[in-house]
């Protein structure tokens, strides 16, 4: 993935922050950053923010930190808009950062500049604080995606909810062999069986789903939608994403779910057996199957996830931010 940052909210630089009183905390960042050992993918991570290069990671030294774009600045160049409009290759954009920065404000004045420049755009909320609908003053919570009117090119606008993924999952996975399977092979008698599974941790992995689950299930959900020949015209997909710590969970979370997922893979071969013995009684083997291809297919598209994630040819993080201190530091993290 490759970064750029924008400033949302004032065009004040970075350059002359720096000259203000906060010069000494932000020369501690950039000193951290720029001699840091093992800060390398850091320093060309925050290279990106200030010079706003979408070029991919640790392709380009760390040069000049002391410089900022701005969406909103006065040269549409400076922010780079140039560079993002100008391949007709779908590309997907995340926007990021701390609470109240403006994230939502620049995906949606994005997503609209994509349009009023020849790209078909999808614009996603997957913030569960959505002020998406806000933002364009219609109703984007209906689960479809939904014209926004009076655009150069067609663009669409979804908030997904994210519980109702969440409850999707849980269904899929507790029939697919979580606890709701261990509390049924208890009540048949298997205890034994259910023993074993145990160490799986099973009940703790789906009752409590993980910070940042409903997010990713939900990305994997537009990618599903997009990727059908129906949706093949859109060139640019936006995502509004929640605050800073829930992304940075969304991020690194398609690897953890691969790893869930694959725990329920396990489990479901270790069951295979008893399930032949309960389908005999019971007739629910078509039941087990469907759920069981449904978390295969879960799984599929979390590894699709994960692949855009990584491909700093088709998806840029941009990070909004307004020119603190406090602000700069947070993105240190990312
Ligand atoms: N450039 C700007 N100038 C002034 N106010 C702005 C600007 N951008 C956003 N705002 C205001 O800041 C507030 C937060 O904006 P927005 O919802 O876009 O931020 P957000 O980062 O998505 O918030 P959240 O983290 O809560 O999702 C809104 O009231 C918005 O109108």
């Amino acid at each position: 993935m490759a970064y750029r940052c924008f400033s949302s909210v004032s065009l004040v630089s970075i350059r002359r922050l720096s000259a203000t009183n906060s010069s000494m905390a932000m020369a501690a960042v950039f000193h951290r950053i720029s001699k840091g050992q093992n800060c390398t993918s850091l320093c060309i991570i925050t290279n990106r923010c200030f010079n706003s290069i979408s070029s991919p990671i640790n392709t380009k030294p760390f040069k000049n930190p002391f410089q900022e774009r701005s969406l909103s600045a006065i040269s549409e160049a400076a922010a780079g808009f140039d560079e993002m409009v100008s391949s007709t290759q779908r590309k997907y954009y995340m926007l990021g950062g701390k609470g109240g920065v403006g994230k939502t404000s620049c995906a949606a004045s994005l997503a609209v500049k994509f349009a009023n420049h020849g790209h078909p755009t999808i614009v996603v909320s997957t913030d569960p604080a959505h002020s998406l609908s806000d933002s364009f003053a219609q109703d984007l919570s209906g689960g479809t995606l939904v014209p926004v009117e009076g655009l150069d090119s067609p663009l669409f606008a979804l908030e997904i909810n994210p519980e109702i993924s969440r409850e999707e999952f849980l269904t899929a996975s507790q029939k697919s062999g979580g606890s709701g399977v261990k509390d049924f092979m208890d009540s048949m008698g298997l205890g034994m069986l259910a023993d074993q599974l145990g160490e799986l941790k099973l009940g703790e992995l789906l009752d409590t789903p993980p910070p940042g689950m409903d997010e990713a299930i939900a990305i994997s959900k537009v990618m599903q939608f997009v990727e059908s020949p129906e949706y093949s015209m859109f060139t640019r997909i936006v995502f509004d994403t929640a605050p800073t710590g829930h992304t940075l969970r969304l991020l690194s979370l398609p690897d953890f779910l691969d790893a869930s997922i694959g725990k329920m893979m396990k489990l479901k071969k270790k069951l295979a057996s008893a399930t032949s013995a309960i389908k005999s009684v019971f007739g629910k083997e078509e039941t087990r199957q469907d759920a069981s291809d449904k978390l295969e297919q879960l799984r599929e598209r979390m590894a699709k996830v994960r692949d855009l994630f990584h491909n700093s040819n088709t998806t840029e993080f941009v990070i909004v931010t307004i020119p603190t201190v406090m602000t700069l530091l947070l993105l240190l993290t990312i």
